[in-house]
């Protein structure tokens, strides 16, 4: 079954179209990777899914329904989760603390007002620090973390909403070597039962990660396949891998 599909989306800013006719699907449990140039559209292709941005045509379906008119906030109740690349965590509360906001929140929050259970995982605070490396440093400020250790962090406060479909916007941008490959291997961790949508410039960690990738350009989906293909695409070379440093 397909958790997202995007048909024949346009996003009109002021006569320019930031998203070009784009048909996108996904299979659930799919762990896709977007690249794409600069102003290729691919933050504005995540603001559609989310619901900050609206299409002026096409719509958007996840899990078989159509998020035309539903406001961001609850969009992100039926599932969409969305992780931003600068970490946004409690930087005065510790690792352990931002994690229990989190796990504790939906666990008074979901039954009643979401009205889905909490999906068969059960999330615990001590789960999820094993889960994204930290757990030697449970009681340790935030604001002490290394920039990769918090993007970690984020990603199981994340996690912990226990959401369908996880948006990861550049989540290695700025990070060491040894980070970004922690980070690359938490994802394919999280990808084993979560459907995953990543948008990085780095290709080293895209290598690192990728199973099916899609590449964008001016809009649209210029290609899509695995790894080997994508890299030897003459047209994905023209437009984006041959200005690669
Ligand atoms: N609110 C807006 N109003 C007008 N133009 C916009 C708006 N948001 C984005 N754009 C334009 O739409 C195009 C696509 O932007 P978008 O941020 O989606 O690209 P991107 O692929 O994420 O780029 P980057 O890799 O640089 O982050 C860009 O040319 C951008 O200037």
């Amino acid at each position: 079954m397909n958790i997202l599909e995007i048909e024949n989306v346009t996003v009109n800013f002021d006569g320019f179209k930031a998203l070009n006719n784009l048909n996108f699907s996904m299979k659930t449990g799919e762990l896709r990777v977007i690249i794409g140039p600069n102003g290729a559209g691919k933050t504005t292709f995540l603001d559609t899914i989310t619901g900050k941005v609206q299409p002026t045509q096409g719509q958007v379906i996840f899990k078989g329904r159509n998020l035309g008119n539903i406001p961001e906030y609850k969009i992100a109740r039926l599932g969409i989760g969305r992780k931003f690349q600068t970490p946004r965590v409690y930087l005065n509360l510790t690792v352990a603390e931002n994690l229990d906001l989190v796990v504790n929140q939906n666990k008074n929050v979901f039954p009643t007002l979401f009205r889905r259970p909490i999906s068969g995982e059960k999330r615990t605070v001590a789960g999820l620090l094993e889960t994204v490396g930290l757990a030697a440093k449970a009681e340790l400020k935030a604001e002490f973390l290394a920039h990769g250790e918090k993007q970690r962090l984020e990603i199981g406060m994340l996690v912990a909403q226990s959401p369908d479909l996880l948006l990861v916007d550049e989540p290695v941008a700025g990070l060491t070597d040894e980070e970004t490959e922690n980070v690359g291997n938490l994802l394919l961790a999280l990808a084993e039962s979560h459907s995953i949508i990543v948008i990085e410039h780095d290709m080293e960690f895209v290598r690192q990660i990728a199973r099916q990738v899609t590449v964008l350009h001016q809009g649209s989906v210029l290609f899509e396949g695995n790894m080997d293909q994508v890299q030897n695409d003459p047209r994905v070379i023209e437009v984006y891998l041959g200005k690669e440093e």
